[in-house]
């Protein structure tokens, strides 16, 4: 008998283990760590609403939030932050600049003050911050292991592999040419919706099949019809991902079975199958006794398989930072994703507000027709028509051989340049002024792995614990009249002007659309000589005014978008 309890109680061991390691990683994760973090930044004087167990703040900002953008805005204002971070609005009133709040465990610590946004961005930190699990787990099925989500060694390696083909020359060559192709083709397309049925046009819808098309041309070397169910796929993961994941604050959730979970899985197999396929054919193309990247072109596609013929050449082919087929399908979901819907807001807000500011409207018009004349945009108009001056082709030489210290710094200077020459013409003033009013990304996210310290030498110090979050508010940065002026609100592109006096929060690092540092965008250059591009073709295309439908409603569903969409009325001109 004693041995049969005995036998019973060795075989219920192993379970036992099991049971109590789970315990205390829960009680860890949920109860320990928090208290940890939340005594260290009250020591410091860091306060903010009570948190409820397991759900912290998640609710209040929740309602806050819904609240305030139940209904369109009564008036065409750009005063939007109340209504787009009414929880910041509130949280800053009460607990001052620095505040925390709990998004479920997860704390998030809201900082906009200069000195720390950009040390926390900058490259002294770059190793010990990143992506939250949160974060991971709410992007995991459209974006999964892919750059935008990667942590520590794997995501310097991967954007290592990624940078150069994004990379100044680069773009001088056929991108802009692909670029201003698809643009004619989307005007010709929205002639013809303006020929069929009255002279309105949803622009968004417009803008979001230009930037899909220009980005699976120039980067995958296939059209946006082909392309087209791959967008569909991602848009629809991504709306059913931002349903599953209001849960994540539960522990355990993410095993849960449920409705939306089974929905993911069947649609992230599809679009998972048809990237391998995709890849497939791009790899046995290459095989064909061709190098894997003059088959495949010097787009992101051909770069990555370059990357894996490298790694098997090396016979290191699925290393802990080699690129397997799993790793190329995720980086091919993130540039989808990133490529093709901040540019496409980007555009989309652009063309509302030269449609709400005919004479911005027609400066820029006049611009674009003094440097084009009546040709296409081509790589040597840019520079004089933006804020993009690309540097000489030479610049970038031997770019696949310099170390990833060299190309990033490589990167640095390109932006510099792209900044400080650039900011010149109107159509780079009317982007930039775009970008600040309606900046596609809101916010931007680090989590410390370790403790770190922002500021001080002589000013506030901030001790950030190992496992908080810090969130920059960028939107309310933007918005901030003690940074841009009582005018903060309105639409004035001129204030991007050389000499002008509002230039000089953009040097101190409070204009942050691409956020800055070693993890900025990487395809920031991409995005603004497309940009440029396509808003070239459609002013000298179009004269646009906002239809009396438009319902000033933004909205933040992971990017800052219109929720009506922009309708526009469309006077065509004649054609080039
Ligand atoms: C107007 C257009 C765009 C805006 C406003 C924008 C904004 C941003 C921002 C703010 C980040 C930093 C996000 C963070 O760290 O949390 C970012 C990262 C990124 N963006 Fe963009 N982006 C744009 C266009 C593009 C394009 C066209 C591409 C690619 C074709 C791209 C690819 C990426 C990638 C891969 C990252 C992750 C970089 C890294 O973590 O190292 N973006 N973008």
């Amino acid at each position: 008998m004693a041995l049969g309890v005995a036998g019973l109680v060795l075989a219920a061991l192993p379970l036992l283990l099991l049971l109590t390691r789970a315990a205390w990683v829960a009680v860890t994760c949920y109860y320990l760590t928090p208290l940890r973090i939340r005594r260290a930044l009250a020591a410091q004087g860091v306060l903010g609403p009570p948190p409820r167990p397991l759900v912290g703040n998640l609710r209040h900002v929740s309602a806050l939030v819904a609240a305030s953008t139940a209904a369109a805005m009564p008036s065409l204002s750009h005063d939007i932050v109340p209504r787009l971070l009414p929880h910041y609005v509130l949280w800053s009133k009460s607990y001052g600049s620095i505040f925390v709040y709990w998004y479920g465990s997860e704390p998030r610590v809201c900082v906009t003050e200069a000195g720390m946004v950009r040390e926390l961005l900058s490259s002294r930190h770059a190793h010990v911050t990143g992506k939250s699990w949160m974060q991971r787990q709410g992007a995991k099925h459209f974006i999964g292991r892919g750059l935008i989500m990667a942590n520590g060694a794997t995501w310097w390696h991967q954007r290592r592999v990624v940078a150069p083909a994004f990379m100044a020359d680069r773009l001088r060559g056929r991108v802009v040419a692909h670029m201003a192709e698809c643009a004619g083709k989307a005007a010709r397309a929205m002639r013809e919706a303006v020929a069929r049925g009255g002279n309105e046009v949803e622009v968004g819808a417009h803008m979001a099949r230009l930037a899909g098309d220009i980005v699976a041309r120039t980067e995958f070397g296939t059209s946006y019809d082909t392309g087209k169910r791959i967008f569909g796929l991602i848009e629809e993961l991504q709306r059913l991902t931002a349903r599953s994941s209001r849960y994540l604050w539960v522990p355990g959730s993410q095993y849960f079975p449920s409705k939306y979970r089974r929905e993911i899985k069947r649609l992230n197999g599809e679009l998972e199958g048809l990237l391998k396929e995709s890849i497939e054919r791009s790899r046995e193309i290459a095989d064909e006794g061709r190098t894997p990247s003059s088959a495949c072109g010097t787009g992101l596609l051909g770069m990555l398989l370059a990357e894996t013929g490298k790694k098997k050449e090396e016979g290191t082919n699925s290393g802990e930072l080699g690129y397997d087929t799993q790793t190329i399908v995720d980086e091919c979901k993130t540039f989808f994703f990133a490529g093709h819907e901040t540019s496409a807001l980007l555009l989309t807000w652009a063309i509302m507000l030269l449609a709400t500011n005919p004479s911005w409207q027609d400066k820029a018009r006049a611009e674009v027709a003094a440097v084009c004349g009546n040709a296409p945009p081509t790589a040597d108009h840019l520079p004089k028509l933006t804020v993009v001056s690309l540097p000489p082709a030479n610049h970038a030489a031997g770019r696949h051989r310099v170390s990833s210290m060299l190309m990033l710094s490589c990167i640095y200077v390109y932006i510099y340049i792209y900044i400080s020459i650039c900011i010149y013409k109107q159509l780079q003033m009317v982007i930039n002024e775009t970008l600040r009013l309606y900046p596609p990304a809101t916010l931007l996210p680090r989590m410390a792995f370790e403790d770190i310290t922002l500021g001080g030498a002589g000013g506030e110090e901030l001790r950030v614990p190992r496992g908080a979050s810090v969130w920059i508010p960028v939107l309310a940065i933007h918005h901030d009249e003690a940074v841009w002026g009582p005018d903060a609100h309105e639409f004035r592109p001129d204030r991007f002007a050389p000499g002008h006096r509002a230039r000089r929060p953009c040097a101190a690092g409070r204009f942050l659309p691409f956020a800055s540092g070693p993890r900025n965008c990487v395809g920031q250059a991409y995005a603004m000589v497309e940009a440029k591009v396509v808003l070239a073709v459609m002013l000298a295309s179009f004269r646009f005014g906002i239809s009396d439908e438009y319902r000033h409603a933004p909205v933040n569903v992971l990017t800052l978008r219109p929720r009506h969409g922009v309708p526009v009325r469309l006077l065509p001109l004649p054609q080039q």
